[in-house]
């Protein structure tokens, strides 16, 4: 098993100084990311040799920044086959191995059902294989990475300068998980026989536990598997060897497409368009904001458009927010019993409260925000009520109760902003100039993060104070006709 570091943060407040060092040895966070063989053997002559098709001008190439990945080497039309995969090459949890070890089976019950540790039941069979000698798998394992650039194996101090708490407490209850986990997995297999040994009776450590998790995470993809009797399909992960050589882009010129045949399926890849000669075969790994992109697969997209802010809805927060803004008297923090009926429906306010709010991505400002916003800053019961909870969420209807109503919240918004951009300790122009030094990746990738975390604010307050130029434009126009 390659060694990585671990770190767990060993409090859930941001800031953290104490961390504790689990294991070391090849630096996790250098650029260029070693294959788990020195040599590994040739993907592409495995699918071919295995009854795969892969397309003649494809090929395995470095693709900067994005480590490895498939390139055109001619001209494809768009509707191509690129990839075919049978059913028998994924690699998913009841492929050959898994029936057959009752430890392993009872260790993946033992993952906690949540959405965010599904990567690690998958791993666990990834790893299964990994100690295989002889696996059927190896020509593919061995071409995995070695190390992954996930926020679990940052040295505490980039954690720490991610500077954003909620990405901090899912990188901390990551390492947590994985720490206990290392525990359990040391006591199942403890005593064991060598043939009962799910991993060949090597030694699983939290390190090696984050390695299969961050290998899945990064590489796996969610295909349908069983009908249900209602109709609908079991989501199931898979580990799809080669196509996963294919990088991430929100404009993608390949997709994939599962091709099911009676009882076997095979997974495919297509051009969606044309796709020129050089240029990388690149799949949409999904709408996701930087924080997922970050944890689950070691990169940060610039300006993407689905990151996105997290606030918690926190009614003191919201009067000192409309005060600094300008707004009398608010009752964000003593709402009127038709206003808390309105929270109520809006999920912020008694039973099943969600508090997490956020700014940015298509929505700009969530729904639910908003509504309570324009709700609570108005006085008119009446009016409030002639609307339903649609409306009142949706930045596309313009003031839906009344101009002044529309600018206190939209003010209150745009303090709630700089509110948020002031917990950050350092500014977007210090970042960059900490980016030029000469900064070890895991640091630019901490950096890049606050970076784009501090630019979705800015973006949501200047398209709010447009937005609130127009307004008042409006109404002056208005007001003088
Ligand atoms: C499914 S794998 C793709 C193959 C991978 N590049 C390799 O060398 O094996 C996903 C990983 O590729 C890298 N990657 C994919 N798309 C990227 C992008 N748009 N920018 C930066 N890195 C990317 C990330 O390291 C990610 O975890």
């Amino acid at each position: 098993m390659a060694a990585l570091d671990l770190y767990l943060l060993t409090t859930t407040k941001p800031y953290l100084t104490h961390l504790r060092r689990l294991a070391c040895s090849a630096s996790p966070t250098s650029p260029y990311r070693a294959r788990l063989a020195p040599r590994p053997p040739d993907l592409v002559k495995w699918v071919r040799a295995e009854g795969g098709f892969v397309h003649q001008s494809i090929t395995i190439a470095q693709v900067d920044p994005c480590g490895l990945g498939l390139v055109a080497t001619e001209e494809i039309p768009k509707g191509s086959d690129l990839i075919a995969l049978p059913d028998h090459l994924p690699l998913r949890f009841d492929s050959n191995g898994a029936r057959d070890s009752a430890v392993l089976a009872s260790l993946v019950g033992q993952v906690p059902g949540t959405e965010e540790l599904w990567a690690m039941r998958l791993g666990l069979r990834l790893l299964q294989e990994r100690a295989k000698i002889g696996s059927f798998w190896w020509p593919y394992i061995s071409n995995l990475p070695e190390t992954y650039s996930v926020p679990i194996f940052f040295p505490g101090e980039d954690i720490k300068n991610l500077q954003y708490a909620p990405l901090l407490h899912q990188v901390n209850k990551r390492c947590r998980f994985l720490l206990d986990f290392e525990k359990e997995v040391k006591h199942a297999v403890e005593n064991l026989k060598p043939d009962d040994h799910p991993f060949g009776g090597q030694d699983i450590d939290a390190s090696s536990l984050g390695w299969a998790m961050s290998a899945v995470s990064s590489r796996a993809f969610r295909v349908y598997g069983e009908k249900l009797q209602h109709g609908s399909c079991t989501n199931v992960p898979m580990m799809l060897p080669l196509i996963d050589m294919c990088n991430h882009s929100f404009h993608p010129n390949a997709e994939i497409v599962q091709e099911q045949r009676m009882q076997s399926s095979k997974m495919l890849v297509i051009a969606e368009t044309q796709i020129k000669r050089n240029d990388p075969l690149v799949l949409n790994y999904g709408c996701l904001n930087n924080d997922l992109f970050l944890l689950d697969y070691g990169f940060v997209i610039p300006s993407n458009p689905y990151d996105c802010v997290e606030l918690k809805y926190d009614g003191a927060l919201f009067d000192a927010a409309s005060i600094a803004a300008g707004v009398s008297s608010p009752n964000f923090s003593s709402p009127a019993p038709w206003q808390q009926h309105v929270l109520s429906k809006l999920n912020l306010h008694g039973e099943d409260t969600v508090l997490k709010v956020s700014l940015g991505g298509p929505e700009i400002v969530e729904g639910r925000l908003l509504a309570a916003l324009r709700a609570l800053l108005a006085s008119d019961m009446e009016i409030v009520q002639k609307h339903d909870l649609i409306t009142l969420k949706s930045l596309s209807v313009e003031a839906p109760l009344g101009v002044s109503n529309e600018v206190a919240a939209l003010r209150t918004l745009v303090a709630l902003c700089v509110i948020a951009l002031g917990h950050f300790p350092t500014k977007i122009m210090e970042d960059e100039s900490q980016l030029k030094q000469d900064v070890a990746s895991s640091t630019e990738l901490t950096i890049q993060f606050r970076i784009q975390k501090k630019s979705v604010i800015i973006d949501v307050m200047r398209t709010l104070s447009k937005r609130l130029k127009l307004v008042l434009s409006k109404e002056s126009v208005a007001s003088q006709s």
